[in-house]
């Protein structure tokens, strides 16, 4: 196998070549879903590479979100996130707070509150009845913008599915066990930008992070980051690791649900982003593109057969997947 893309406090998330599972023989795939499974039970998180989304599209899809995000305020504004159950469209990055306090009370109470400095624009599934996706007004810069994010939601989609048939084949269940599970694609394709930012913001208040501590709540997620670093994911000690940018490589964490549908053999692991490891005075702006994966909505989600011996030993009740993700993002939004 690969030297492990991070290795560090007990903290081992490998690095796979997914065309091995993709393209292997019998023997190769078994071997590269296990792995897989491994890194998803152990880390929460696994790096992917020569996945079938092609770096010069997603080189494009990077290129066509950063243009979103430069658009005038009012612009981004007119089409804002709403609520928990459309879970779609822009959000404005919390004001800055930068102070000069002494009292550590008073520290505390703005370091906790110490607003992420981020935006990100969510995109669902363009045919959920009831939710559209409030796209932006399609002129200059932005033309094609529609059609480039809906064709990238839908490459992921099919990534989800192939992953999720390698967890599959890991835990030695039926291949396609889970595909009635993740076929409609109740997914959200999150465009998120880490605006330019000195980095005295972060020495001044040293809670102020870019994304706070925090585990995904769905299936998986893919997660592409571009060069500027910053992603921690934290090690079963409790400290937190870089997880430094690979070329080419998509890194994949397992949610919550994903967790408990797995009875628990899953991890589902904190993850932040922070200053990035870089020293420079100002930082340049971090793009990144979160793609939750979600069982259907429609879902009925109880322990996966061979998580458990016994009825005894499963530790949820059977959950409504949509049910839950929408309790889920009631309570942060
Ligand atoms: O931007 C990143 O690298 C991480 C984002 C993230 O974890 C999230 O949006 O859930
Ligand atoms: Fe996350």
């Amino acid at each position: 196998m690969e030297k492990a893309a991070v290795n560090e406090d007990g903290l081992v998330i490998p690095l796979i070549d997914f065309s091995k599972f993709l393209e292997g023989d019998e023997a190769l795939k078994l071997e590269t879903a296990k792995a897989i499974l491994h890194g998803f039970q152990t880390a929460g998180f696994i790096y992917l590479k020569n996945i079938p989304i092609q770096p010069d599209f997603r080189e494009h899809v990077f290129n066509t979100s950063a243009k979103f995000f430069k658009l005038p305020k009012e612009k981004k504004l007119e089409v804002g996130w709403t609520t928990p159950e459309a879970n779609r469209g822009y959000s404005a990055p919390g004001r800055e707070k930068v102070t000069q306090l002494t009292d550590p009370a008073e520290i505390e109470k703005i370091r906790s509150a110490a607003p992420d400095i981020k935006e990100s624009y969510e995109i669902g599934r363009e045919d959920e009845p009831g939710h559209p996706n409030p796209w932006p007004v399609e002129q200059d810069e932005l033309v094609g913008f529609k059609s480039t994010m809906n064709n990238f939601f839908d490459q992921c989609k099919a990534l989800h599915i192939e992953v999720m048939r390698a967890i599959a084949v890991g835990m030695g269940i039926d291949a396609n066990y889970f595909d009635s599970f993740v076929d409609v694609g109740d997914n959200i394709l999150r465009l998120l930008h880490y605006p330019a930012v000195k980095s005295e913001v972060f020495k001044i208040n040293p809670g102020q992070v870019r994304a706070g501590e925090h585990t995904d709540y769905g299936s998986i997620t893919l997660l592409f980051q571009d060069s500027r670093g910053g992603l921690q994911v934290k090690s079963p000690n409790g400290q937190f690791i870089d997880a430094t940018p690979i070329e080419n490589t998509v890194v994949v964490n397992a949610g919550d649900l994903l967790a408990r549908w797995s009875n628990d053999t899953i991890k589902s692991t904190v993850h932040r982003v922070v200053e990035p490891p870089k020293q420079e005075d100002v930082h340049p702006p971090r793009y990144s593109i979160a793609y939750f994966c979600n069982p259907n909505h429609k879902s009925f989600i109880e322990a996966i057969p061979g998580t458990y011996a016994a009825e005894s030993e499963k530790k949820y009740e059977g959950i409504n997947s949509g049910k839950y993700l929408v309790q889920r993002l009631a309570a942060t939004y």
